[in-house]
């Protein structure tokens, strides 16, 4: 029933997540045919003020065009301390996004008034489903509150603000890494798996670092996160290659569930796969890992059928 306070379960698959800025009308209409995992139409950072109007328009004709289950549509409005996210709402909501990212949260509250909104609105215009929230961690009261905010109803994902975290902060962070931030990012995933939410890591400026980008994909996927923001279309194959496993762990993974099957099969709770002790909790997350993959694959074939 739409309005009561639930949990939405989390996208299944978030490798890649793509910023794109609302006033530009050529890459809102590029930015769904990239292969990413879910695009988010922007009203914040990347839209001068004078261009915040525009921007809305043309977010809400992105959404209104035909599309598929994929990629998800996400609109990032302006924080709720500004007198802006309500005219975004207003202006997007009938497009249906699949969610909404609410910018530089630092405490639930903000996440309670903003739902009160979207059951107003969601009971007002006779909506069918109601709206996921996506809150931003880019502060450091934020971080601290990470938990509260990751339990709040309707939230199914965080995200990592990691450029106004660092400038928070007062630390650097480039393709020599970005250990000054590691605790929050580390009590950032603690907080999103504790409240059985997905998160994705922050983004990466230097469009034509490749390699710096790469090496912070895997400090993501190290870090536990499930996916990356980008700001670029060049970013989004690199992330979705980096936030799967590779075949060498693909195959070990099918290996330790057949191997898992046959021991619980003999009534066994352990066994041993390639020199290593498999218990349950082993299949477990070997399991985790194909459905991933299956659901990459799936993702994929989708994708090939759209375009045909
Ligand atoms: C950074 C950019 C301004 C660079 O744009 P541009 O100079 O146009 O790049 P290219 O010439 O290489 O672009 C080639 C084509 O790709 C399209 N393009 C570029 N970027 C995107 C995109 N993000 N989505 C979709 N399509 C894109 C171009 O239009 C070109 O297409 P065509 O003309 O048909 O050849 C630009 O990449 C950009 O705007 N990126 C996103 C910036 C953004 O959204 N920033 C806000 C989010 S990040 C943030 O806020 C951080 C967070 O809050 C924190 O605190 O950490
Ligand atoms: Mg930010």
């Amino acid at each position: 029933m739409i309005g009561l306070p639930m949990k939405h379960a989390a996208p299944a698959l978030l490798r890649s997540t793509l910023y794109v800025p609302g006033s530009n009308p050529r890459a809102l209409a590029k930015s769904t045919q990239l292969g990413a995992d879910a695009v988010i139409f922007d009203l914040e950072d990347s839209v001068a003020p004078e261009m915040k109007g525009e921007a809305r328009r043309f977010i809400r004709e992105a959404l209104g065009e035909e599309r598929n289950s994929t990629p998800l549509r996400v609109v990032r409005i302006n924080a709720m301390a500004t007198s802006m996210w309500q005219a975004d709402l207003e202006a997007v909501l009938g497009g249906q996004p699949d969610a909404i990212a609410v910018p530089k949260v630092n405490h639930r509250d903000e996440l309670q008034v903003l739902v009160d909104f979207l059951m107003g609105w969601e009971q007002r215009n006779g909506a069918s489903r109601s709206m996921s929230v996506w809150p931003m961690i880019e502060s450091p009261l934020g971080v601290l509150n990470a938990l509260s905010i990751a339990q709040s109803p309707r939230v199914n994902c965080l995200i990592m603000g990691t450029s106004d975290l660092a400038k928070a902060l007062h630390v650097r962070t480039g393709p020599e890494g970005r250990d000054g931030m590691s605790y929050a990012l580390q009590h950032c995933v603690l907080a999103a798996r504790a409240a059985g939410v997905a998160i994705l890591d922050g983004v990466y400026v230097d469009i034509q670092g490749e390699e710096g980008f790469l090496a912070q994909c895997q400090d993501g996927v190290r870090l536990g996160f499930d996916g990356k923001t980008l700001i670029h279309p060049s970013q989004v194959q690199p992330a979705n290659r980096a936030f799967l496993p590779n075949q060498e762990e693909l195959q070990r993974a099918r290996r330790v569930l057949e191997g898992w099957r046959k021991a619980s099969a003999r009534g066994d709770e352990i066994c041993v796969v390639d020199g290593y002790l498999v218990e349950r909790l082993h299949a477990e997350d070997a399991k985790r890992l194909i459905a991933l993959w299956d659901q990459a694959q799936n993702h994929l074939r989708r994708g090939s059928e759209a375009s045909l």
